[in-house]
């Protein structure tokens, strides 16, 4: 061992950076200048000791000044730290009577484990704490001091004791500066101050893993034992592996019979703040699985989130869930019914909570409106029905402008909002799209609206979608108005409609029902007017109501990226005014009203109740159908808006890793599909939502389509990237077209676009290609029959069948089968067709000709030769 020590080293003794030791050293008159630097054992046991005491012999005018410094710092302890002090105090006088104490007679164990133990065993009587590591120390508390002996239970103690650590000698001075003093109650107190102040030093885990030890001569070492003597006897103990069965026996010892305050004052003892650390989580763990008895816990949770909530390790839980039959891995989220489980395996009673609860903005609206204020407010009727029965026409009627005209193929694709003045009264209408893929832009006209318009064409009749357009109807519980539309047609058949509805529940009032139905042509404005005064009594019977002086609250009716813009919604207020410079939040998204723009595209300060329009500020396009809210602060709307989308995205997440057996079954074999892989770009929100919903419903068994990547807004350079690592992907564009940059990138990347503005073509072309992709069927025809005669065996050659063609023709390098007694005994080619020694072609019905077989001899007199060809097949996905 060398003879030196280290600055790095007095650190890690001392608990202390090699920083505080250059300084410490310097108080003392000793110059170092790196962690590196060395220092004689004297020099650093001085360093050592003054760091740890703020005492030193070579400055004693600093150390009593310091020794001061705790006295006054004793004099605003606080209540409980003097309770501490009086058990300890209590605590000393009670081991100063005890006789042996059996826990601490076992040998101590060479670990950090044992030097706390023993310090809690030690407790303020003895200030020796810490015995050198490898010594193998035991030391016994002795009943008197006229009983102490010391005894040697290990043959090579002599050779052993040489080996000190710094803190055994350092421990022996305080020891007998203790003894020296005959500690009265402030010193002890002074000295458990300093204890206290020494655990407030961050001390990390290496600093405890190793001793700085130097050898000392045995006549120091006596010394120490006669320190030692005062109140211990010291054993020493080589057996290692005793040492290490007790391991573990003490703990419960000092954790269960010791309180931390009761701890020694660990006056110059070795660095335990990380044994302490140790013991002191331990003990607060146990106490955790005591009281753990109801935990609350979000909704997506992981399984090693669960356990820490739980105070159980990730393994318990993987356990008893594994034993359940359940696989899981520690970053797993935990399913419901798993939680309900681990709650009842663990006798923890498991509460889920919402996590969107802080943040429901819309909830928190709907609770603070004031009523007080409320006036009436125009209602909300959303125009519903099958494609093409007239709806747009309608409106556009309605509006007295010609919209429907200027729609793309003439069908609705948005979802579109008008409002309109009758009678001095204001009517807000939306118009849905007719089409099946809209489904779910119908679903969310039913859920803002107030008043539903079915219209059915009278000539038509009820159709699919205005089956579906009654179901969302009547599941939103809004009045229902029936327009029968076309009526200025011949065919149109009022009575026939009526019926069909009545059938499906909704029977008119002249049928003694509750449903009006009236009569309207979009194309020559009959009825319009009384479609319009039944609307107003109706709202007039709901006496629709709101605060136009509050906040808004609105809905998304649609969302889209404008360029030069940004995302837009479409909206239509349901309560307050909305107004530019407000701070508003959209689920996910938030934003500053920058500007509003109404129904008829002018610029608007605000929009009041039941108004639509247009407004720009929002930071990203928000999904549809979703509830936008003004509220007073930036900060308010950022952070709920930034809330809520963590909380999706942790959804999504949780969604990936939420795979059941039947779902790994279901993606095996989706391995064996083809798939086409697709970017999806449209205008508006609703519109990619259509798209995206009818194409994956265009999938069979063989070929499906693969949305790899879906968005609002224009075709850009990342999603050619995107398209041209995967193999096959083509980009669809709904309403948007790529400018040139973009045109030249796919051509050079070979990436196709295809851009559409009526929904149909695109799903058309869609089909096509799924078509290309699945595979030809095989079809057979029968081309004739033979009947074998004669055989011929030619050598070297094979056996030739002599035959007479009976039905239809026989065809060289045709498929062939042989039918023996209705047998099929070879299908195979036919290899060479002659008649009488000529290469034929083809034989006829009636005529004889030789046959013979790919590499197939055994040809008998009466088979019969079935003759066939294979037709390829293109298949096509069914409409
Ligand atoms: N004769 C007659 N034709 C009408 C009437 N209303 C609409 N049409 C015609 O019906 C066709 C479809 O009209 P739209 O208004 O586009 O129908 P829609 O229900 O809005 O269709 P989608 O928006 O695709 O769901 C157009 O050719 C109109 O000219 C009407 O009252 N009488």
């Amino acid at each position: 061992m060398s003879d030196k020590v280290r600055v790095f080293e007095i650190a890690e003794e001392a608990a202390s950076t090699s920083a505080e030791v250059m300084q410490k050293a310097k108080e003392l008159g000793i110059e170092l200048k790196t962690a590196q630097a060395t220092v004689s054992f004297e020099d650093a046991e001085a360093i050592t000791q003054y760091i740890m005491t703020g005492k030193s012999s070579r400055i004693k005018e600093t150390q009593e000044k310091k020794a001061v410094k705790p006295k006054k710092e004793k004099e605003i302890k606080t209540e409980s730290e003097k309770a501490e002090d009086k058990k300890e105090k209590e605590d000393n006088n009670l081991e100063k009577l005890e006789i042996k104490k059996p826990a601490i007679s076992k040998p101590l164990l060479k670990t950090e484990e044992n030097i706390s133990i023993q310090d809690d065993e030690d407790n303020v009587i003895n200030p020796v704490k810490v015995v050198p590591k490898r010594k193998g120390l035991v030391i016994i508390k002795k009943k008197r001091p006229e009983e102490q002996e010391v005894k040697v239970i290990n043959e090579n103690f002599e050779a052993k004791k040489t080996q000190k650590t710094l803190s055994d000698i350092f421990g022996e001075n305080e020891e007998r500066v203790f003894e020296e003093k005959n500690l009265s109650r402030e010193d002890n107190q002074r000295n458990q101050k300093v204890k206290k102040e020494k655990k407030k030093t961050p001390i990390k885990a290496q600093d405890h893993g190793k001793k700085l030890e130097v050898t000392n001569n045995s006549e120091e070492f006596k010394s120490s034992d006669d320190s030692l003597l005062g109140d211990e006897v010291v054993l020493l103990d080589m057996d290692l592996q005793d040492n290490f069965k007790i391991f573990d026996e003490p703990k419960p010892i000092n954790t269960t019979n010791h309180s931390r305050s009761s701890k020694p004052a660990a006056f110059g003892n070795t660095p335990t703040g990380l044994k302490r650390g140790k013991r002191k989580k331990r003990v607060v763990r146990t106490q955790e699985k005591e009281d753990i008895s109801s935990i609350v816990i979000p909704e997506d949770i992981r399984v090693y989130e669960f356990a820490e909530a739980c105070g159980k390790t990730p393994a318990e839980v993987i356990t008893v869930l594994f034993h359940l039959g359940m696989m899981v891995t520690k970053n797993d989220f935990l399913k419901q019914d798993e939680l309900e489980i681990l709650g009842e395996e663990f006798g923890i009673e498991v509460t889920v909570k919402d996590a969107l609860e802080d943040v429901n903005y819309e909830e928190t609206y709907d609770e603070e409106i004031d009523k007080s204020s409320f006036v009436t407010r125009p209602p909300v009727v959303t125009i519903m029905g099958h494609v093409d029965h007239g709806k747009t026409s309608l409106l556009d009627r309605i509006r007295s402008s010609k919209v429907a005209s200027g729609e793309a193929g003439g069908i609705t694709q948005h979802i579109n909002s008008y409002t309109i003045t009758k009678n001095g009264q204001k009517i807000t209408f939306v118009d849905t799209p007719g089409h099946e893929a809209f489904s779910a832009m119908r679903t969310r006209g039913a859920n803002v609206t107030d008043i539903i318009i079915i219209v059915v064409a009278a000539d038509d009749g009820v159709k699919a979608q205005t089956e579906e357009v009654i179901s969302h109807a009547k599941a939103s519980g809004c009045p229902i108005i029936v327009a029968m539309n076309k009526m200025d047609k011949e065919s149109a058949n009022p009575d026939m409609v009526k019926a069909q509805m009545a059938e499906r529940n909704l029977t008119p009032v002249d049928w003694g029902g509750d449903i009006e139905f009236i009569g309207v042509s979009a194309r020559t404005g009959d009825g319009v007017d009384e479609l319009l005064e039944n609307i107003l009594i109706q709202a007039e019977l709901l006496e629709l109501q709101a605060d136009p002086t509050a906040k808004a609250k609105a809905t998304v009716i649609e969302a889209s990226l404008e360029k030069g813009r940004g995302p837009v919604a479409n909206i239509i207020v349901q309560n307050g005014t909305l107004r530019v410079g407000d701070n508003i939040v959209c689920d996910t998204t938030f934003g500053r009203v920058k500007a509003i723009t109404n129904d008829m595209g002018e610029i608007v300060k605000e929009l009041g109740l039941s108004e639509t329009g247009t407004v720009l500020g929002l930071n990203e396009v928000p999904t549809t159908g979703s509830s936008l809210v003004a509220m007073d602060s930036e900060k308010e709307v950022r952070d709920i808006a930034t809330t809520r989308a963590e909380h999706a995205r942790a959804k999504e997440l949780s969604k990936s890793t939420k795979v059941s057996l039947e779902e790994m079954s279901g993606l095996i074999a989706e391995g064996k599909i083809k798939q086409l892989p697709v970017i999806i770009k449209a205008d508006v929100g609703g519109s990619l939502e259509a798209i995206k919903g009818s194409l994956e419903k265009i999938a069979n068994d063989e070929v499906k389509v693969k949305v790899i990547h879906s968005a609002v807004g224009g075709i850009t350079e990342s999603d050619i990237v995107l398209a041209s690592a995967s193999e096959g992907c083509i980009i669809l564009g709904f309403n948007v077209r790529p400018t040139g940059a973009i045109k030249a990138k796919a051509k050079s990347d070979g990436v196709e676009i295809n851009t559409y503005s009526i929904i149909y073509d695109l799903l058309d072309d869609v089909k096509s290609a799924l078509s290309g992709m699945m595979n030809a069927i095989i079809r057979e025809e029968n081309t004739g029959q033979a009947e074998v005669r004669d055989t011929f065996v030619v050598p070297k050659i094979g056996t030739v069948a002599g035959c007479l063609v009976t039905d239809g023709k026989v065809i060289r390098g045709g498929h062939a089968r042989i039918i023996r007694d209705g047998v099929v005994t070879y299908t195979g080619k036919i290899s060479s067709l002659k008649r009488f020694k000529d290469d034929a072609k083809e034989v006829a019905s009636g005529y004889e000709c030789g046959i013979m077989f790919d590499k197939f001899n055994d040809i008998k007199v009466g088979d019969y030769i079935e003759t066939f060809i294979q037709i390829e097949e293109k298949v096509k996905i069914d409409d």
